[in-house]
C-alpha cells in the first residue's frame, strides 16, 4: 500500500503541488486526470523519487519511501516518464533489457530472456526486436519503453507501476492494450498509479480516479463519480454529455464540440466578407428551423445573437447611447409591451406596462403588476433599437453580446413614443461594438472544508429576507451549489424532477399563485400568478400564467432540483430551485407572497410537509 501524506510541493514561492492525500492499496489502478499543468507529472516525478516534496511524506508499504535503497525500489517500482528519449543507436531487444540491468547488473540471464519475450510480446514489438530504435515511429517507441518498464518488474509479485502518460503516440489498439495490461497486473497484486488525458480511457480501465486542478486535489472517487460534466466543465472548461452505458456500465464521455467563428480571433479575416457570410448563413438556417429563436439561431451558428441583430446595423438596427438608466427611465412611456428575460435553459415573458421604475443601490426595478423586473444595469453595456416594422424592439446585451433583457412591441404599443426615444438615444456613431471574449460565469468552487460550515449555516438560520442569501453566498465565497449542497438537509433538500413536476401540476389545479424567477446575469424576471396550463413539446416545458405571461423551460437540461428554506421576517420562504449541470440556476419558484404577510400555506402543502 502507498500513502500519500499532504504532499506540497513548491519552487520559487509558487505552489505546483499542495496538501495531497491520498492512498492506494495493492489490486488498484488509479488514473491521475487533470488539465495541462495541474501537476501531474510533478506528483509522478515526487512519487518515483525524482523530486523530493517540500512538505509531506510518502509511505509504501509501511516504510517512508525514501528510507528505500534505490536497489530496493528498483526491484519493486517501476515508471515510465513522459519523456523517454534514446538517441543512441539501440536495438530494440537491447532497450527491453535495459529493465533488467537494475536487477541482476551482469549480462541477461535465462530468466532474463523468458522476460524479455513475454513482454515484447505482450506489447507488440517481438517483430521489432532487432531493428534500431533509431528507425521507428513515436507509438513504436513509446511501446517499447512501456516493454522495458515492464521488464523491470516482471517477476515481482506486488510491484508499484507508475505510468506517466503512457500511451502518448499510440493508436487505438495499443492505447487499449497497454491500459488492459496494467489493469490486469492490478489483478495480481501490482499497484498502478497512471496520468492520462484520455478520459473515456480512465473511465473504462481505471478502478479510481483523482483529479487534480491547479495542483490540488479537487475530486478522488471512482470514474462514476469524478467524471460529472460538472467537474469535467470545472477541470478542463470543456461541456460534455455524461452517460452510464446501460451494457458495460461504464462511464462514457462525449465533450461538446467547440465552435469558434475566426472572424473572432483573426482580425485579417475582412469584416465585410464576415457581415455577408454570416448573414447568408443566419438566413438559410432561420430557413431551415423557422421555429427556432435568435439566439438559439446564434447557438447553431456559434456566434453572438448581438451579432446576427448587429449585421444590419444602420439599416433598421441602431444602437442607442448605453446610459440604460436614463433609457430604462422612458420605457413606461411605450405603453403596452411585451418583456422577456432568459438564461440558456429559461424564458420568462409577459406582457405588460413597465411601471413603478425605482432604483436602488445595485439595482433598477420595475415593480409593476406584470412587469416585475430586477435590473442589474451596471451589467448591461449594449443597447439596440431593432425597427423593423411589426418587429420593433429594444434589445440589452452584456458586455459578452449576450442578452439580458428585450422589449417588445405589441400592438398595445406607442410606435411614436419608440421612435422618439430611438431619435433621443441613438449613438451619433453608429459602428460596430466589440465584444468581450466569453468567459464561464461564476468562480471555481472552494473546497468544502475551506469553509466554515457551522458559522454558514448560523448565518443562514438569521436571515431576515430572502435577498440576503446572495450576500451571505459572497460572504463565505461559496456557489449557490455549494451553499445548497453544504446546507445539507436542514434548510435545502434536494427532490426529484417528478416531485417539482407534481408540485407545479398540483399549484395548477389548486389554483396556488406562484412566483417564477428567471434570471440571467444582467436581470432577474418575475412571472406572477396561477398556472394556467403546463404542456409539455419534448423538451420544452411551457407554462402559461396568464394570457401573456409564460415560462419555457427546457427540461432536459435540469440537473437537479433543490427544495429550500429560507428564514424571513414574515416566516420561513420556501422555493423549488433548478440547477444545471454547471451548478447554474435555471429557474427558481415561490409561491405569491408580499412583503409583510407571510408564505401562502398551500403553496407549502403543495410542496410537501414532509420535505424538510
Ligand atoms: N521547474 C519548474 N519551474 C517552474 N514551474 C514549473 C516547473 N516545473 C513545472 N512547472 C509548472 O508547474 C505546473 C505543473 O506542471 P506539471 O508538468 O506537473 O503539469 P501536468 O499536469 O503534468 O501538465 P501536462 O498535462 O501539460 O503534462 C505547470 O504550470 C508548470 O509550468
Amino acid at each position: 500500500m502507498i500513502r500519500v501524506e499532504s504532499i506540497s510541493f513548491e519552487i520559487n514561492k509558487r505552489h505546483l503541488l499542495k496538501d495531497i492525500t491520498f492512498s492506494i492499496r495493492k489490486g488498484e489502478m488509479l488514473a491521475i486526470l487533470g488539465a495541462n499543468g495541474a501537476g501531474k507529472s510533478t506528483l509522478m516525478k515526487i512519487l518515483c523519487r525524482e523530486k523530493n516534496p517540500s512538505e509531506g511524506r510518502i509511505i509504501y508499504n509501511g516504510r517512508d519511501m525514501n528510507s528505500y535503497s534505490i536497489k530496493e525500489l528498483a526491484n519493486m517500482r517501476a515508471t515510465l516518464y513522459q519523456q523517454n528519449a534514446i538517441s543512441l543507436a539501440f536495438t530494440v531487444q537491447e532497450v527491453v533489457l535495459m529493465g533488467r540491468y537494475g536487477k541482476s547488473g551482469k549480462a541477461p540471464e535465462l530468466s532474463d530472456e523468458v522476460v524479455l519475450e513475454e513482454t515484447m510480446s505482450v506489447c507488440g514489438i517481438a517483430h521489432l526486436a532487432e531493428r534500431s530504435m533509431l528507425t521507428l515511429s513515436g507509438g513504436e517507441q513509446q511501446r517499447v519503453h512501456f516493454a522495458r518498464v515492464l521488464a523491470q518488474i516482471w517477476d515481482c509479485k506486488e510491484a508499484l507501476l507508475l505510468l506517466d502518460e503512457p500511451i502518448a503516440n499510440m493508436d487505438m489498439l495499443y492505447q487499449h492494450q497497454t491500459l488492459a495490461i496494467a489493469n490486469a497486473l492490478t489483478k495480481k497484486g501490482f499497484m498502478v498509479i497512471c496520468v492520462l488525458h484520455e478520459i473515456n480511457l480512465a473511465a473504462q480501465y481505471a478502478d479510481r480516479v483523482i483529479m487534480l486542478k491547479g495542483g490540488r486535489k479537487w475530486w478522488d472517487g471512482t470514474p462514476e463519480e469524478v467524471f460529472t460534466a460538472k467537474n469535467i466543465f470545472s477541470a478542463f472548461g470543456v461541456d460534455a454529455q455524461v452517460r452510464i452505458d446501460p451494457q458495460t456500465l461504464t462511464t462514457q464521455i462525449a465533450p461538446v464540440a467547440v465552435r469558434l467563428e475566426a472572424t473572432h480571433f483573426n482580425s485579417s479575416m475582412a469584416a465585410s466578407y464576415h457581415q455577408l457570410s454570416l448573414k447568408e448563413r443566419m438566413l438559410t438556417y432561420i430557413e431551415q428551423n423557422p421555429e427556432k429563436a435568435l439566439w438559439q439561431v446564434a447557438d447553431a451558428l456559434g456566434t453572438r445573437e448581438a451579432d446576427l441583430l448587429l449585421i444590419d446595423l444602420g439599416k433598421d438596427v441602431f444602437l442607442l447611447g448605453n446610459d440604460m438608466e436614463k433609457i430604462l427611465q422612458r420605457i413606461e412611456s411605450l405603453g403596452w409591451v411585451k418583456a422577456m428575460t432568459y438564461n440558456p435553459h429559461c424564458e420568462n415573458q409577459r406582457e405588460g406596462v413597465y411601471r413603478n421604475f425605482s432604483k436602488e443601490e445595485h439595482v433598477t426595478l420595475f415593480l409593476g403588476e406584470d412587469i416585475d423586473l430586477r435590473i442589474f444595469a451596471s451589467r448591461w453595456s449594449l443597447a439596440l433599437a431593432v425597427c423593423k416594422p411589426g418587429k420593433e424592439s429594444l434589445q440589452f446585451f452584456d458586455k459578452m453580446g449576450k442578452a439580458v433583457h428585450k422589449i417588445m412591441l405589441t400592438e398595445g404599443s406607442y410606435r411614436e413614443a419608440f421612435m422618439e426615444l430611438v431619435a433621443d438615444f441613438k449613438d451619433i456613431q453608429q459602428s460596430l461594438p466589440a465584444f468581450e471574449r466569453a468567459t464561464r460565469k461564476g468562480m471555481p468552487e472552494r473546497r468544502d472544508a475551506e469553509i466554515d460550515v457551522v458559522e454558514f449555516r448560523r448565518s443562514w438560520d438569521s436571515m431576515q429576507d430572502t435577498h440576503e442569501f446572495f450576500g451571505l453566498l459572497r460572504r463565505y465565497g461559496m456557489t449557490r451549489m455549494q451553499a445548497l449542497r453544504l446546507a445539507a438537509g436542514r434548510r435545502a433538500v434536494q427532490v426529484t424532477l417528478e416531485s417539482f413536476r407534481r408540485t407545479i401540476m398540483q399549484c395548477s389545479l389548486e389554483k396556488i399563485p406562484l412566483m417564477v424567477f428567471t434570471a440571467n446575469e444582467g436581470c432577474v424576471q418575475i412571472n406572477t400568478g396561477e398556472l394556467k396550463r403546463i404542456d409539455q413539446q419534448g423538451k420544452w416545458l411551457t407554462l402559461q400564467s396568464n394570457s401573456t405571461g409564460q415560462i419555457r423551460l427546457n427540461e432536459d437540461a435540469v440537473n437537479s432540483v433543490w427544495h429550500v428554506v429560507k428564514p424571513t421576517a414574515d416566516g420561513d420562504v420556501n422555493s423549488l430551485e433548478l440547477y444545471d449541470t454547471e451548478g447554474e440556476m435555471i429557474v427558481q419558484f415561490f409561491g405569491e407572497r408580499k412583503p409583510g404577510i407571510a408564505e401562502l400555506e398551500s403553496w407549502r402543502e403543495a410542496l410537501g410537509h414532509g420535505v424538510v
